[in-house]
């Protein structure tokens, strides 16, 4: 397990940073087999990257991006990641790019898990670019701490795909990407801002405890490197 870590003097800097790393491999990706895909995360932090990744130039008409979470609410509410990156990346340049959705209109999660794991595996699999957040309570992706399915969830023998996970600490139910779906990432990042984000960082590294804190799954055993991008 490698990990790289990245301090920035702000976040426009960190932005700016991240917005050129993820276009160079996405680029990468497209002049080597043709076609590109990027898993994002949702949240408030990474709004400024995703503005600044909005204007690469490159053939976003090859590019698939999708989410590596998402709460089980329609693409207008408030709470939904959709609506983020439609508002903040699917914009100029990269409005050209296919984007998949995780929610679904159907009545659970769970059917709505199924359905975008068939039309995202074929596709997308495994991920050119995959940036993650982290919650202060040392979740990632949907990998929630108490989660119904979070053994599943990370464990390396799931398939790649999207599951549901319902916990206490996350609101409504959630889609998430699998741990073998996000851990073999061309490029892996790990997006943080914030000093209590980096005594939660230092909290994870200190232990081992997955069910406790499940970012550590990504810092100890994910295949690729984890880049972490960090900003006060
Ligand atoms: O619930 C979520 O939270 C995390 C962290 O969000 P932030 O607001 O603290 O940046 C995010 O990575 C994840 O995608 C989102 O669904």
């Amino acid at each position: 397990m490698t990990r790289n870590m990245k301090k920035f003097e702000d976040g426009a800097k960190l932005a700016a940073a991240l917005a050129v790393d993820v276009a160079d491999t996405l680029a990468a990706a497209i002049n080597d087999k043709g076609t590109a895909s990027i898993a994002v995360s949702g949240g408030s932090t990474p709004k400024a990257f995703f503005r600044m990744l909005s204007k690469a130039d490159i053939d976003w008409e090859k590019v698939t991006i999708t989410l590596v979470d998402e709460r089980f609410v329609p693409e207008d509410s408030p709470r939904s990641n959709h609506k983020l990156v439609k508002e903040n990346l699917l914009l100029g340049p990269a409005a050209h790019a296919r984007f998949i959705p995780l929610y679904q209109n159907v009545e659970t999660a769970e059917e709505a898990a199924e359905i975008v794991t068939n039309k995202v595996s074929a596709t997308s699999l495994p991920f050119d670019v995959v940036v993650l957040g982290m919650g202060t309570d040392g979740h990632t992706a949907s990998f929630f701490p108490g989660g119904d399915t979070l053994g599943r969830a990370l464990d390396m023998k799931t398939p790649a795909g999207v599951m549901s996970m319902h916990a206490e600490g996350a609101g409504e139910a959630r889609l998430t990407f699998t741990f073998s779906s996000l851990e073999n990432a061309g490029l892996l990042v790990l997006h943080i801002e914030g000093r209590e984000k980096m005594d939660v960082l230092e909290k994870a590294l200190a232990g081992n405890d997955e069910t406790e804190m499940p970012i550590r799954a990504v810092l100890s055993r994910a295949t690729s490197p984890v880049n972490i991008y960090w900003a006060p």
